[in-house]
This record gives C-alpha cells, structure tokens and sequence, in this order.
C-alpha cells in the first residue's frame, strides 16, 4: 500500500503519499497507543459523498480522549482533510483511513510530552469479505482467542492496540480454512468478529450483542438499527451464546469495510439456508440503498466531497 501515487493528509499538510513516513522510534509503533477510524465514501448520483463522516469524526475523538490523547487538530479540521483526501486522489468511491498517533520524542511507557499527529489516506477497497461472501454468505470459526474484557482494553476505543486480537483472531480462522472468526467475550458469550459488529435472526426477530460483551459501537451496526425500524423489524441488543448462532435463521456481519456480510455458517454448523438469508438481504439492499444516496430520508448523513 506504501509505494503509489497520490496524496496523503499529514499534521495538516498535504504530502506526496511516498513521502507520508515516520521514525523506527515513534512511540506508538512500540506501545500501540493510537486510533484509527475506517470510513467509506460512495458515488451517488449527486456525486461522491462521505458515509456519516460526523459520527467517525466523533468517535476518533472520542477513542482519543479514552487514550488520554490529546488531539491536536479539531473535528471540523478532519472532516475537512477527509473530504480533500478524497478529492485530492480524484476518488469516485473509497475507504478512508484517518490515524491519530503519538511521535518520537522519548520511549518509555509514559508518552507524556510527545507530539500526536493525525493523519488521513484513502484508497479504493472492494468488498471487504468478498464478492461472493456478499452473495452466498461466508463460513465463520469461533475463535479460540477471547474478545477483550471490558476492563483490560478499552472497547469503546477503536484503539491500535486492540487489534492484535482481531489479527490473531482472524490469522487462526483463515488459516483453519474459514473466512473469519467470531469472538467471544471473557463470559463466553457471543461478542463480534475481528473487524465486524455481528447480528442473527430468529423468527423475524433481529438480535446482536449488547455493548457489554466488548463489541465496539459500531457504526454500521447503528445503521442497522435504523434500517430495522424502516423495515418494521424488532430489533434487541442481548447476550447471544455461540449456540443460539448455529440454530438462527440467518446471521451477518456488519461494519464498515465488510458493509453487510451474510454468515452462512459457524463452525461448520450451517445457519439457516446456508446461504444469505431473505431478511438479511433486505438489509443488505436498504443498506446499500442508504450509502449510495439512494435514499433521501438519509441525506442528511452524507457528505458530499
Ligand atoms: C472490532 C470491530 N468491531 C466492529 C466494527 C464495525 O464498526 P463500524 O465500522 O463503525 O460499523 C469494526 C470496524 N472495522 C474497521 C476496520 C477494518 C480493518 O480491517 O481495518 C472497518 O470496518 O473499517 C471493528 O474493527
């Protein structure tokens, strides 16, 4: 991803994307205590737009204040940088990367006194599970690694650190030949996949985990709230066991970058029809429906490059 053309927003400049580097000796490299959003933009035929960019902007902001972080730039400042970037790159559709990190100034645990920079890039990224996992569905493991607790990591934080579970996670499930993993919480009950919120259906009824089990807020996941309501579907946050999943009707991943992703199996136990389910592929199509501006009840949360 390092060697391509075009342009990165860096600490408030504008840099040729090779040039966007830092030092072997920046805190964060070590320690890991940074955040990161993913975002996506989509062609609509009002032109490219930006999915619900305030609330990304928030919730960097506010992964930061958990991280005791204290960003040097404001929101509407990185707003701005995400609408440039794409603009910038002359990018129709894309996935936004915007980081906030802690520099090189000294080692040691504390990086009290260090510099924290913020940086934007964008690049086009397909389906994130797949094409065909859109489709037919993708086939999930239950990870033998435990989802963090509440109290040993930040869920709330979309913190860098946080992900060496996620990539531990996901490296097991692919490489035991499945698509990705499902994570449970330290309780043992159902907490979301490795870079997606998770959802099952049972009897029309919609359910995902509740916050509690260290599921990130998702964004995608509170879009899908909405799109229930629309569709006059209940929808309830509870505790979800690895079991209810292997008897629903259907089961999908949500986020940004896997969008909507039927689950057409966990653990070799088929979910339903084994193939995307008839309600998932509503929301899947209301979804997309929504980002590319499809929609007008939510313009409001596109914005336009
Ligand atoms: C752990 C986790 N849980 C839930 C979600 C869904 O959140 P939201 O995007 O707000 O609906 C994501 C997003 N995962 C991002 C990073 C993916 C990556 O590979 O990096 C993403 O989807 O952009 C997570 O990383």
């Amino acid at each position: 991803l390092a060697d391509r053309d075009g342009k990165i927003w860096m600490d408030g400049q504008m840099v040729d994307w090779r040039d966007a580097k830092i030092h072997v000796l920046t805190h964060t490299l070590h320690y890991g205590c940074g955040a990161f959003e993913g975002v996506r933009a989509y062609e609509t035929a009002d032109g490219t737009a930006i999915f619900r960019l305030q609330e990304h902007t928030d919730r960097l902001f506010n992964s930061a204040k958990i991280l005791r972080m204290q960003l040097p730039f404001s929101k509407e400042e990185l707003n701005e940088a995400q609408r440039a970037v794409v603009r910038e790159n002359n990018l129709a559709s894309c996935y936004l990367r915007p980081l906030v990190w802690i520099g090189s100034e000294k080692l040691g645990v504390s990086p009290k006194g260090n510099r924290v920079h913020a940086m934007v890039a964008a690049w086009a990224w397909g389906a994130y599970l797949g094409e065909e996992g859109m489709k037919r569905g993708i086939r999930v493991k239950t990870s033998s690694y435990t989802r963090h607790h509440v109290n040993i990591t930040m869920t709330q934080a979309k913190a860098s650190s946080n992900y060496t579970n996620s990539i531990l996670a996901n490296m097991e499930a692919t490489d035991d030949g499945y698509d990705e993993a499902l994570l449970l919480d330290s309780a043992g009950f159902v907490s979301e996949g490795s870079g997606e919120n998770v959802f099952i259906i049972k009897d029309g009824v919609v359910y995902t985990p509740d916050l509690s089990a260290g599921a990130l807020n998702g964004i995608t996941r509170n879009t899908v709230f909405h799109i229930c309501k629309d569709l006059g579907l209940e929808l309830v946050q509870k505790r979800i066991t690895r079991d209810e999943v292997y008897i629903a009707d259907e089961a999908f991943f949500s986020g940004t970058a896997a969008e909507i992703t039927p689950i057409r199996e966990l653990d070799r136990v088929q979910i339903g029809s084994g193939s995307r389910g008839p309600l998932t592929e509503k929301i899947q199509s209301a979804f997309f429906d929504i980002v590319n501006g499809r929609n007008p009840q939510y313009a409001h949360w596109l914005t336009k490059v």
